[in-house]
This record gives C-alpha cells, structure tokens and sequence, in this order.
C-alpha cells in the first residue's frame, strides 16, 4: 500500500459534483430556516395561555430547538459519497436523510438499508453497485472525488486492485493532525466495522480489536446506527455510554452529535451513582478484591447485619404497664419483612408495623375491658410514639445509607470479620481503612450494590405517581423470568425503574439524575477494565442486557479487568453474547504496530492480529542515555522540537507519556508549551501525532500499561530510556 497516494482516480468533474452538493447545502438551509421561523413564532406567542397550552408549546419549542441543532451539526461533510448501481441508478450518500419539498430523496443517510453498500461492496461482491464515489469537501467545497470502480469487467481493464475502501480518503482522514477532539469516521467506515456497527441488537455484541483498530468510532456509530433503526425502542429509554474518564468522555464528546443524536447518556462508572466523589486513587490489590463478585455477598451480609435479634427478651414500662419485647416477635417480624421483597430500608415499615401490632396486643391483655378499632389505633398510636419502643426496634432494623454502610464495613473490624468469612484475614485487612476516608472508583459498583438491597430510605420514598402499576410489575417480572435476574432486581424496583416518567426533562436528563433509571442499549468502551462487580452494576441497568461492548484484552491494567473474554461474558450473558474482532489498525503507523506487538508479544499479552493501514518512514525514535537523571530533560527536549515542528505548520498534538514517578518533573519541563503529560493509564483510548514514551521499563510493571502507552501516536513514537529497554521492544 503506498504511502502517499492521495485522490488520483478522480473520474467525472468536480463541477457537477459540486452542483449537486449546492443543491443540498441549499436544501438544509431551507430546513433550517422553516425551524428557525416556526420556533421564533411559538417563542413570540410568549407565556399565556392554559398549563396544558404551555406545556405543549415547550415540547414544540424544543422540538425545532434540536432539529436546528441537528441541522447545524450535520453541515460538515453533509455529503461524503454517491453509489451508481448497475440498472443506471445513482444516489447520493451523507451524515442525514435529506428529501426535496415534493419528497423526492436527495441524499440517503449512511445508516439508511441503501447505504449499506457504500461500506460493503467489494470488487469480488459488488452486488448492484457499479462504482463508489467518495467525495472530499472542504466547508462547502468539493474538493475532490475518488471512485472505487467495484464492476469488475472495468476493473480488469483499469488494473487496480483497493484492499482499503477509498483508499485515498481514508489515508487523508488518517494523516489529519490531531485536534485532541475524536471525529467521525462516517465517510471512511470500513467494511469489517461497517459489519460491526450494522450488526443486530440482540443481546451483547463484544469488539475485540487492537489499538487504533476503531473500536471507540465504531462503537459510537453503532450507538448512532441503533439510535436510527430502534428509535421508538431507544428514545424513551436512552442509550447509556460508558467511558474510562473524563477526559476520554470530552475527546469523544463531538462525534455523536455531528452524527445527528443527542439520546445518548455518556458517563464514568463513577458517575452512574448520583452524588459520589470517587476520586480517591487506592492499591491495586484492593481495588481488585473490590471488583469480586463475592463482594455481593459480602454487602448483602453487612445489610442482612443491620437486621438484628437481641440476645434477650427486654421489658419496657409505657403508661404504667410492662410490655415484652421477645425475640420470638423480632425473629417473626424480621421474616415476614424480608418475604415482602422490598430493600431493607423499605420493609422496615413492615416489621415495625409487625412489631408494634403485636406490642399493642400484650397490652390490650392487660387491659380489663373489650377494645373497639378506634382504641385500638390509639392505643397502637402510644406504642408507636414511645420513645423507647421505637429506639427497641429501630435497634432490630436499622435504616442506612450505601454509604454509611460501606464506611462501617470497611472501618470496624468485628463488622468486617462477620460480613467477609469468604475473605482471608490478609485481605480483610486490606480493606480496612478510616471511617471518613473518600471512596475510590472501585468503591462505586459495592455502593450501587448496597443502594439496590438498601432502596430508599425512610421519608424518602418515591412519589406515587412513579409507582408501578399491578401490570407493570407483571412485565417486569416476565422481563426477569426470560433474561434471569441473578438476584440482581426485584420485579418491583426493575417496574419502578422501567416505568416512564411525565416530567418534561429529556431522557438523558432524567436517566442521568436517577440512579435507578434503566436504558434501552448500553455501549462500554475499555470494557477489559471492568470488574465483575462493575458489570452486575451495569447490567442492573439494562435488564433486557443489550450491549455493545468494546475493548481489547492486551491493553488490560485493571487487576480485576478482563484477559479472556469468555470468562467474563459467559456468566453475564450466557450464550446470548457474541465476539467479533477488528484486525487494521488505523492509528498507528506500521512501524510502531511492529515495535508495540514485539513487546507485547514477549511480555506474553493476548494481542490480537494487527495490521496497520499505513506505513510511514521515521515512524520510531530510540533515544538511549547513559543516566536516568537525563530522561526527563531528554523527553521534554524531543517533545518540544515535535511542538515546534508543528507549531509552523498544521498544528499537531505532542504528549510525553511517563511512569507515575517522573510526571511531576515532566509537567515542570514543559511548563509553558501545549505538550500533554500524562501517565500510560491515563493515555488509554487517547491518540497524538506524537507520543514520546519516557523509561519503558518502568511503565512495564504492568505490560498492558506499556502496550497502551507505545500505542498512542498517529505519526512518531519517541522512546527515551536510560534503564535498560524491556525485551521485544530493543532492536
Ligand atoms: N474507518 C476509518 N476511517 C477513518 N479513521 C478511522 C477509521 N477507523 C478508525 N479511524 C481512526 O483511527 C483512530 C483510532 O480509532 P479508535 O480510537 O476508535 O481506536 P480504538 O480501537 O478504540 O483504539 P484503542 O484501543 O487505543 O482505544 C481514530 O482517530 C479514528 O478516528
């Protein structure tokens, strides 16, 4: 494959191409215009008129506010191709459907049946197309054409052979520089992804590919794609992305809406339980004991704890008399709350109730005299009002937080030692920790937890009108019986979470505020990251478990993650989950695929095949010194050159990728300029013109660290080492 081949199978003008592309540009400014107008005249209506008049006004106003917004995003590459079929058909392929006043279609969206072919034809299966057309436009401007000749009488003739659909367009898509912002890939999918994003919604889909192989894009096209094909299914519920950090999330945060959709929620694990600040950072050990899935257990017995039966009968005197709070009461009442089936703090209501209809009795025995149902509420009113019967029973069925009860397990011995028998006492110990330390990710899936077995607590409960309905439980336990809940759900709060709500919030507002809210589709991205305890909280929600998931086993750092995906999938999804793998990488240069795998590969890394779409010349530097004190003057000096070099011509993206120890020097290094520093963890699912990797040996505590870190750079890796280089990546 050449290097720099650039759009030379030009055929046919570019005038008339640019005809056509006038003619749509045209077209969506119409469209946006007729929004403009008809929400200016809804805005000029002003306030009036009846709650109901309003309400309905603002659901129009935003309805025109997002179709505006929509039109607004789709303008770059509004058109990126065109199909000529072989009954002398052609059309026109781009980011949305576009049709004429009359409904004559003038542009198919990409996600359109139609378009299909436009990512899967192949000269050896061309089906009806006769020629592929990429268009290249610059803001309205066509400022080029390529064909892919797929019939394969004139592609005898011509000679060619393309491994690569438009071959030119995406190599000019792949030598852009970087903008530290992920675009689209609408216009260059290719065909193994197209296969990916198309793939049906049915159960989970897993991505395993290299680095740079596309997961991420695809991942977001294909949540962009089900978006298109399941609107109905998908709006009301919402599509629930998940992303390793923040800043990962503000990198890939423009590519969905300039692919038309805004349903989607995009969040941290950490950010799915509204109201935790997991930023504390712990040892890795710790984090994977966390990640277990006996750690359901182990907050299930620290709940079941909070349900208590003193070790004797207790007397106490009210108005008087002496009423007997026995064991035999507590032990019945504590077993007709738990048959209830709601969380704990919910059927608390339940064995008070109990326990206070049975404390009423002992004293209506006392009392001489026939009781009618007005005494005895009163008198069940004094019991319930005492002091100390209430203290009684709150001590047998104590109400709690997640949180309070995740900080009394981690930071009282005795409690520790009863919940965790299944732990060794070395493990024990290394979850112990102050009562008020913050929590740290691998906290948030055992909160979420104990959230689901805790539920609300008293005064808090959910209003009325969001309650389910006798039919909705009914569907939600049909949903359990058919998926299997693995105890994860009750039917009522899974009806409670799937019922919808009136409020007039979107749905990505709702679902993000809501803890419990349940999406229609959920995308993981770094999926190898997550822990089991993290995948029962995500599966919690979605009940129907259907996911993409995205990621790939080499670049594992998490000791909880996944390195084999069968091992993980299979228990989530039984057999309702399928693997497709990714095999081009088209971030990395050839070169430095050659140089991450040799590494990879001896450090005995799952790597999955990579081949790399383009070879560039000088895509690897190896910067040897003799002390370890010059690494970090060394690194910064190369990464400054790089940031010159760009700074004069189309801009680029630099970043030094350094092990924990050497970051602080690093950042002062560069002080002043745009260079990135950043950790190899910290890189993941990230990409630079430029990556200059500092002390691989280090950063090769964890091979999948290094894996990550060589693989970050579009254009030149950069390795500067004093410590001797670790073996696979010398020579
Ligand atoms: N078909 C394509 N056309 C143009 N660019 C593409 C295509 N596929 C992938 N890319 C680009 O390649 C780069 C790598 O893609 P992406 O980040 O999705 O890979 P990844 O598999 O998620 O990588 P990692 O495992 O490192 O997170 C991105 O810049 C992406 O836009």
């Amino acid at each position: 494959m050449s290097n720099e081949r650039g759009l030379t199978a030009e055929r046919g003008g570019l005038t008339a191409e640019q005809e056509v592309v006038d003619g749509l540009y045209s077209r969506l400014d119409d469209l946006r215009g007729e929004a403009e107008q008809r929400l200016a005249a809804i805005r000029r209506e002003g306030p009036s008129g009846s709650p109901q008049n309003r309400s309905e006004r603002d659901a129009f106003a935003t309805l025109y506010e997002d179709r505006i917004a929509q039109l607004d995003a789709v303008e770059d590459r509004l058109c990126f191709g065109r199909l000529d079929l072989r009954d002398g058909e052609h059309f026109y392929v781009g980011r949305i459907g576009l049709s004429d006043a009359e409904h004559v279609p003038l542009l198919t969206d990409w996600r359109a049946p139609a378009a299909r072919a436009f990512y899967s034809a192949t000269a050896a299966n061309p089906g009806p197309v006769v020629n592929r057309r990429h268009l290249t436009t610059s803001g309205r401007r066509v400022t080029a054409v390529e064909d892919d000749v797929l019939d394969v009488d004139a592609l005898r003739e011509m000679g060619a052979d393309t491994a690569l659909a438009g071959e030119g367009a995406l190599l000019a898509a792949l030598g852009a520089r970087r903008t530290g912002r992920m675009g689209d890939i609408v216009a260059t999918i290719q065909a193994e992804q197209d296969a990916v994003i198309r793939a049906p919604m049915t159960g989970a889909l897993v991505v395993q590919g290299g680095p740079g192989s596309g997961k991420t894009a695809v991942a977001l096209h294909r949540a962009a794609y089900l978006l298109y094909h399941h609107r109905e299914q998908l709006e009301s519920k919402g599509v629930l992305l998940i992303g390793p950090s923040r800043t990962f999330l503000r990198y890939i945060d423009h590519v969905l809406p300039s692919l038309g959709e805004t349903g989607a929620v995009s969040t941290t694990l950490a950010g799915l339980v509204p109201g935790v600040d997991a930023s504390a950072v712990e040892d890795d050990r710790v984090a994977q004991i966390k990640g277990r899935t006996e750690m359901a257990a182990v907050v299930a017995a620290a709940v079941k704890e909070r349900q208590r039966l003193p070790r004797a009968d207790r007397t106490i005197r009210i108005d008087g008399r002496t009423v007997t709070i026995r064991r035999s009461d507590i032990r019945d009442a504590q077993a007709k709350a738990r048959r209830d089936g709601r969380p704990h703090n919910e059927a608390r209501a339940v064995f008070a109730k109990e326990m206070i209809t049975r404390l009423t009795r002992q004293l209506m025995e006392q009392l001489d005299h026939t009781f009618g149902d007005e005494d005895r509420i009163e008198l069940e009113r004094d019991v319930r009002d005492d002091r100390n019967i209430r203290i009684a029973i709150n001590l047998c069925w104590l109400p709690v937080t997640p949180e309070q009860l995740l900080r009394d397990l981690y930071s009282k011995p005795h409690l520790l030692d009863h919940a965790a028998r299944g732990l060794t006492p070395d493990e024990r110990d290394l979850l112990l920790r102050p009562p008020h330390a913050p929590f740290t990710d691998a906290d948030v899936p055992l909160l979420d937890e104990a959230a689901e077995l805790l539920g609300e607590m008293p005064g808090g409960r959910r209003r009325r009108s969001d309650e389910p309905s006798a039919e909705e439980i009914q569907y939600a336990k049909d949903v359990l019986d058919t998926f299997g809940d693995g105890g994860m759900v009750t039917a009522e709060s899974l009806a409670a979470r799937m019922k919808g709500g009136t409020a007039r919030l979107s749905v990505a507002e709702r679902a993000r505020g809501d803890r419990t809210w349940t999406y229609g589709h959920v995308v993981v991205d770094e999926a190898q990251e997550l822990s089991p305890m993290a995948w029962r909280m995500l599966l919690r929600r979605c009940p129907t478990r259907s996911f993409t998931i995205v990621g790939d086993v080499a670049q594992t750092t998490a000791s909880a993650g996944t390195r084999w995906w069968p091992e993980t999938m299979d228990p989530l999804f039984q057999s309702s989950w399928e693997l497709r793998e990714l095999t081009i990488s088209y971030r990395i240069p050839a070169a430095v695929a050659a140089a991450a795998q040799g590494f990879a590969k001896r450090a005995g890394l799952p790597v999955s095949e990579l081949s790399a779409a383009r070879e560039l010349d000088d895509a690897v530097g190896i910067t040897s010194l003799r002390r370890t004190d010059d690494a970090v003057s060394a690194a910064a000096g190369l990464a400054r050159e790089h940031a010159e070099g760009f700074a004069d011509a189309a801009g680029g993206l630099v970043a030094v990728i350094a092990p924990e120890r050497l970051v602080a020097a690093t950042r002062a290094a560069v002080a002043g300029t745009e260079i990135e520093v950043c950790t190899a963890r910290e890189s993941k699912g990230l990409e630079f013109d430029v990556a200059v990797v500092v002390e691989p040996a280090a950063i090769a505590v964890r091979p999948g660290d290094l894996y990550v870190a060589l693989t970050r750079p579009t254009r030149r890796l950069e390795v500067v080492h004093a410590e001797p280089l670790p073996p696979g990546l010398a020579g």
